[in-house]
């Protein structure tokens, strides 16, 4: 970092955002495009400062020297405990892990440099509103708002209640924990790539994921799929290229943008931007599904045939992909010229291929049209139903029934209702890793306009030519797994919205937190206690119910259920680096309490 004013590995005062405070921080590195500084605290928790919220080291230890014969009430405070409140205080202790060496400039106090180290000197207690995570205004305030928690912010392990001090960050402890955090984060500078820099892999894994879904797609347009008709490797370009298959998904996709533009339904707001400032999203996904189906039924009514969709499967998915590629590139060539706010933290590794399969803006939008969220909410996921719904045609046709079988019913209805209900929770879509922190590019692009509507749909797709008969007792354990699989789902994912909307929401006020250095909580028991991605549990339990219905037969069926396993738990280390970043050593003791990440006592 030749040309900055702050080097990489120095040590330094960071402002503590939206407060007074100053710790002491480490430089990581410098972004030119943001103009902002990441620098780590002492408990390992990063964030990114401006350059006027940091200062020069020597100058602010001689200031703070000059203070120190001032009064102090922190001090005051502490030798005045009560013992309840000596555990209160061990708790913001922790919280404030990353108080190592702060230096109020309001409010001067009696430490000695000494000292420094290892004494918080102010109490960083969570805030409770939802934008409050850099509010820290006051001591009196921060004080007050203790008080107010202090049923909920509660650091002590439940199983040991007790032990207290278990939980305290001892300080020789610390500065061997610094150290290696410290090196942890200046590995991740030499190789800031995501996917752990296996992006080759990942593109690999794609790659073989669309040659057998191309095998498998071919085979069972076969008449007789033996292997002495094994098909051609690739198929002809017809079988992939057709004009009209793309006029049909572009009127899709325009169709969807005209009932997602309409002045319907709720505006709901996204979490707080790095500049404070939070999106509007206009959250009508019911209403345009709602609208979708009466369209469909209609025009299969007025004799629309609808088994288009399954003999012309993958022209349609070509011309998606199409779609989804000419988007990536808009969308990479208007990350250049985004201002730094509006920037993801990842997608600008300078790797052209990288940046542009992650993205790199995080809410690409045309006036007030939102690329990211209409993307992944609305053609690709109502799309999914209106497949599954062609493809249940087509068996009728293909098999000629009356009706589509159990197996076809249980598929359409199972995915209709994950569908359904994403789409009445649109909102809480507004706190996801991929709304929150991803920029936007092909891997969401092509993920959100193709992979869903054409990968997830395969289970139906497999049933038109391949009937499965289900006993009455295999169907009933199916049900059974949906249910479970989406209450879990459905609650944990609503928990952790309504905690981070209003984490003083009097609904959850039985629930205990871990306060985290960033102001922000984390939940700790409840759903979010039992494992650390519930959501993830409950979901991989539905994707199983939707592959039973299917049999064991073919390996068709079951893609869904090896990609998703994959794709969690890939999402899960991803979030738990992302989050281990974030909150430092409140991550960790968050990770000692909730000891597995998403089957209980298994993983
Ligand atoms: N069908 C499909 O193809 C897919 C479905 N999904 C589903 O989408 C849903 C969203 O998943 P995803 O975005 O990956 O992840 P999550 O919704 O689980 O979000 C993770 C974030 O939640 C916050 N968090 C983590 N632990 C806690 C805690 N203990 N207390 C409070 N907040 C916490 C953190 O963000 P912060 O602290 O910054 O708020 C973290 O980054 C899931 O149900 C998943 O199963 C996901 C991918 C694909
Ligand atoms: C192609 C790549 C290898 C992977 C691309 C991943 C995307 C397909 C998924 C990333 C997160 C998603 C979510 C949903 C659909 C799949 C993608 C886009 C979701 C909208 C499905 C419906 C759920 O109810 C949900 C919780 C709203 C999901 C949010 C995440």
């Amino acid at each position: 970092m030749p040309s900055v004013k702050y080097q990489r590995g120095e040590m330094v005062m960071g402002r503590w955002p939206g407060s007074s405070l100053y710790y002491e921080v480490k430089v990581l590195r410098y972004d030119a495009s943001s103009q902002l500084y990441t620098v780590i605290y002492k408990d390992g928790t990063e964030l990114e400062l401006k350059e006027q919220d940091i200062k020069n080291a020597a100058g602010f230890q001689t200031r703070s020297r000059s203070r120190s014969r001032s009064r102090s009430p922190g001090r005051r405070r502490s030798r005045s405990r009560s013992p309840a409140r000596t555990t209160r205080r061990s708790s913001s202790r922790t919280a404030a892990a990353v108080a190592t060496a702060a230096i109020t400039e309001s409010a001067p106090t009696s430490r000695r440099d000494a000292k420094l180290k290892d004494t918080p000197e102010v109490r960083l207690s969570p805030l409770v509103s939802a934008t409050a995570a850099f509010t820290v205004s006051s001591e009196s305030k921060v004080e007050a708002e203790s008080e107010k928690n202090q049923g909920r912010y509660n650091l002590r392990r439940r199983k040991d209640d007790g032990d207290a001090k278990a939980l305290e960050i001892k300080p020789e402890k610390l500065e061997e924990k610094d150290a290696k955090l410290a090196a942890a984060s200046a590995a991740s500078l030499s190789s800031p790539l995501d996917f752990g820099g296996k992006m080759d892999f990942f593109f690999l894994l794609q790659c073989k994921q669309g040659q057998c879904w191309l095998a498998d797609v071919s085979l069972f347009n076969l008449e007789d799929p033996s292997l002495a008709n094994f098909p051609p490797l690739l198929p002809p370009f017809e079988a992939f290229w057709d004009a009209q298959a793309l006029g049909f998904v572009i009127l899709w996709v325009l169709f969807q943008v005209l009932l997602y533009i309409l002045p319907v339904g709720k505006l709901s707001e996204g979490m707080p931007l790095r500049s404070g400032e939070r999106l509007k999203y206009r959250t009508n996904g019911f209403f345009a599904i709602a609208v979708s189906a009466v369209a469909v039924v209609a025009a299969v009514h007025q004799g629309v045939d609808l088994t288009y969709i399954h003999s012309h499967f993958l022209q349609l998915a070509t011309a998606s992909l199409l779609i989804s590629v000419l988007l990536s590139i808009y969308l990479y060539v208007r990350s250049r010229y985004a201002a730094p706010e509006q920037l993801a933290l990842g997608g600008n590794s300078g790797n052209v291929v990288y940046d542009f399969f992650k993205g790199h803006e995080l809410n690409p939008r045309i006036k007030d049209f939102d690329l990211k969220f209409f993307c992944e909410m609305r053609p690709g996921l109502i799309g999914w139903c209106l497949i599954n719904f062609a493809m249940a045609l087509a068996e009728m046709k293909e098999q000629s029934l009356n009706a589509p079988s159990y197996s076809m019913i249980l598929v359409n209805l199972f995915q209709l209702l994950y569908v359904l209900d994403g789409l009445w929770n649109e909102e809480a879509i507004l706190t996801t890793m991929d709304l929150m922190h991803d920029g936007f590019g092909f891997m969401l692009a092509f993920g959100d306009l193709v992979w869903v509507p054409f990968t997830y749909t395969l289970q139906a797709y497999y049933l038109v030519s391949h009937p499965n008969l289900l006993s009455l007792p295999a169907l009933a354990a199916i049900v059974t797994l949906k249910l479970v699989g989406f209450y879990i789902f459905r609650k944990s994912n609503s928990e952790k919205n309504a905690f981070r909307r209003n984490p003083s929401d009097p609904k959850l006020s039985h629930l205990k937190t871990i306060p985290t250095a960033t102001g922000k909580s984390l939940l700790v028991s409840g759903w979010w206690g039992v494992v650390r991605h519930p959501n993830y549990l409950g979901d991989l339990m539905m994707a199983l119910a939707w592959s039973l219905p299917c049999g064991f037969s073919h390996l068709l069926p079951w893609h869904y259920m090896i990609y998703f396993i994959i794709l969690l738990v890939h999402r899960d280390s991803r979030d738990m680096s992302e989050c281990r970043r974030k909150y430092g050593s409140a991550w960790d003791e968050y990770c000692r309490t909730v000891r597995y990440r998403i089957i209980p006592r298994v993983y």
